[in-house]
Formats: C-alpha cells, structure tokens, sequence
C-alpha cells in the first residue's frame, strides 16, 4: 500500500530552437494519491500527462515541487537510490514494451533477474504471476504469438514482478479493442483489490475513467483543471475540457439541431432532468408524473455507470393538457432540477 504525493509539480523544458521559448509540460499540479486508491490523469494529446508519469519514477527531474513515493522523496535522492525506489514502483505502457526474442516467463522474469533473486524462487514467483494474469499456458509461447490483450497481461504480470506498492499505466489500453480493453480494465482492478496496489493511470479515454477509477484528476496545457470522486466531476462538471470528456461518453442534453428534430417528432412539452444517485428518485418522478394524468416519452439521453453509481440524463416528452402538464412541471420542480426546453 504505498500513497503517492505530487505537491505543486512543475516541469519545464527547454525551447527547441534558438530563442524559442520554455516549453511548461507540466505546471503546478498537485494531486494526493491515496494507498489503495485507482487514480485516473485524464486529457487531451500534450495536457502533460506522460510528462507527470515520467517524474513520478523518476526518469526524469521535475524543476519545481516535491513528489512523495510512500516515504522516498523522488525529487531529492540521488540517481542511485532512486533507481532503487524505482523497484517500487511498476510500469505498463501503450505498446506493451515486450522483449520479442524472450518468451512470455523470461520477460515476467526478467525484472527478477535485475533485482537477484535466486534462480528457483524466480521460477516459482513466474508461475505464479502468469497464473494470476490468467496466463499459466503461454509461458513458453512468445510475445508474436499472443493477442494485445494477452500481451498486455505480459506487461501486467513483469510490472507486478518485484511487489510495488504502486502500478504506473501509461494509456495501458489505447491500443486494444473495447472488448479486450475491458478485460484489461478488470485485471487492473483485481490487482488493485487483490493485491492492495496503488494505481495511476494516465488515459484520454473516458471509458476508462468511467469503468475503474476512484478519483480523477482532468488536465489541460500542463495544469490540473479539475479533481475529486469520479462521479462527483462527472456528474457535475466544471471546466470547458471535463464537459468536453463528459461529452464523449455520458449521455448530454440534446443539442440545438437534434431538438429542433425531436420537436419535429414530438409535439408534447419537453423538459430535461439530471438524475444523480441519491439525489433524484426516479419512482417519485414517474410516480407524480401519472398522479397528474400526465404521459411521458423518454426522448433522448440515458443513463450511465460511473465510478459503480448511476448517472442519467434525459430528456422527455410530457403528454397531456396543458393544465395538467403545468402542474406536473410546478410539482417536479418541487422534487428536482428540471428545465423546460424552450
Ligand atoms: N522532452 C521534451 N522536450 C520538449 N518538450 C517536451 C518534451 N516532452 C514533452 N514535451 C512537451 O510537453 C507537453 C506535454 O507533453 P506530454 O507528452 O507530457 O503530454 P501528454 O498529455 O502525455 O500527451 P500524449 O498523450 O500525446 O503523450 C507537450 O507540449 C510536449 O510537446
């Protein structure tokens, strides 16, 4: 179990060029990784994300802030002992970073090797990880003969090899079909209620978020723009790129040109709700709905799981006479957030 601290982080590359300005890749992030906890980096292509992975093991230096590794302050050992820090932390990345001319144990091996454990402990420690990655038949086969996710279990089981406290995963499943990668994706949580790891996984995908992670923290041009529960953000988004995330995988408010088609289609009233867990009881809207003699269509929207809660938006369709419809929506309003779709 093993917390992970970055406190005010910054880090500035020089500009490629003569008289080209600094480049700032990462600015002031701060984010407090609880031990246990699935913490998802979530944004766009050049937020600064591989850039904050790449400091918090320490393969590269960060010019402000402080990063705390459990009790190893990555910022301030020297190379040596944080090559050994290094040891605690593991590492899956996009391309899977197999070695081609091993076969499957000798690269689940291989971080055995650097670290010197001997010979018949090793063996013993592969077979066990290849069997908890559901791998146990493949350990001869090599890496050309496996599928991406299988290779990515490859990955899982070398990056588990030597017990970190905390799994980096560097857009771990970017390169798998949505199939595979929810597969992936529950391996990754098994690692994490199993085994008690600590995960950080940098991603542009909601999906991913969506599916496994706990806390999320959204970055854009190298800042954290927003951070907390992943249903809390989701579900209520602040910044113009959250909304925009949210956008691709949870189901929205109509836009102007698809509610100029559902008025089209619909001649009723429309009106949007949220629902959140816990907060909107979808009985009670139904139920204060039909007590009025007012029929409903569900016309657009849904709902979602995040972060294991249900999340919904919807738009409907409210049919009766207008008195009725009218008290309907003064009755709602009562209950909830509602807005009547001019
Ligand atoms: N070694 C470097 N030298 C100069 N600039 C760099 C270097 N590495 C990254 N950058 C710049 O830092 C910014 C953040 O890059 P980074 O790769 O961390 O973003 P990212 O969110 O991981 O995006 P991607 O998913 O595309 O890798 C970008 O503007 C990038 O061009």
């Amino acid at each position: 179990m093993t917390r992970v601290q970055m406190i005010g982080v910054g880090k500035r590359y020089p500009g490629r060029g003569k008289g080209a300005a600094p480049v700032i890749a990462v600015d002031d992030v701060s984010i407090d990784v609880a031990s246990g906890e699935i913490h998802a980096i979530i944004g766009y292509s050049g937020a600064g994300k591989s850039t904050l992975l790449r400091l918090v093991n320490g393969l590269e230096q960060a010019t402000s802030g402080q990063i705390l590794v459990g009790d190893d302050d990555i910022t301030a050992l020297p190379e040596a002992k944080v090559r050994a820090a290094r040891g605690g932390i593991g590492m899956i990345f996009q391309q899977f970073n197999l070695f081609h001319s091993k076969n499957v144990a000798k690269n689940v091996e291989y971080p055995l090797i650097i670290a010197g454990m001997p010979s018949a402990e090793r063996k013993a420690r592969v077979a066990q990880l290849l069997e908890f990655v559901g791998l146990a038949d493949k350990a001869t086969a090599f890496t050309d003969q496996l599928s991406g996710g299988q290779k990515q279990r490859v990955g899982i089981a070398r990056a588990l090899a030597t017990n970190p406290g905390v799994l980096l995963a560097d857009e771990a499943t970017s390169a798998l079909d949505p199939e595979t990668s929810q597969e992936v994706l529950a391996l990754l949580q098994q690692v994490n209620r199993d085994l008690g790891i600590t995960i950080i996984l940098i991603t542009h995908e909601m999906e991913v978020v969506r599916s496994i992670a706990h806390r999320v923290t959204v970055m854009d041009g190298g800042r954290a723009v927003e951070q907390g529960d992943v249903y809390e953000v989701f579900s209520a988004p602040k910044s113009a790129t959250t909304k925009k995330f949210v956008a691709t995988a949870l189901p929205t408010e109509p836009e102007a040109a698809h509610l100029e088609e559902l008025r089209k289609r619909h001649r009723g009233k429309l009106v949007f709700m949220t629902f959140r867990d816990g907060d909107v009881d979808q009985p009670v809207v139904f139920r204060t709905l039909a007590e009025r003699g007012v029929g409903v269509n569900i016309v657009h929207g849904g709902i979602a799981d995040v972060g294991g809660r249900s999340f919904g938006r919807l738009t409907l369709e409210l049919i009766g006479n207008d008195l009725q419809v009218e008290h309907a929506i003064a009755a709602l309003a009562q209950e909830t957030e509602l807005e009547v779709l001019a």
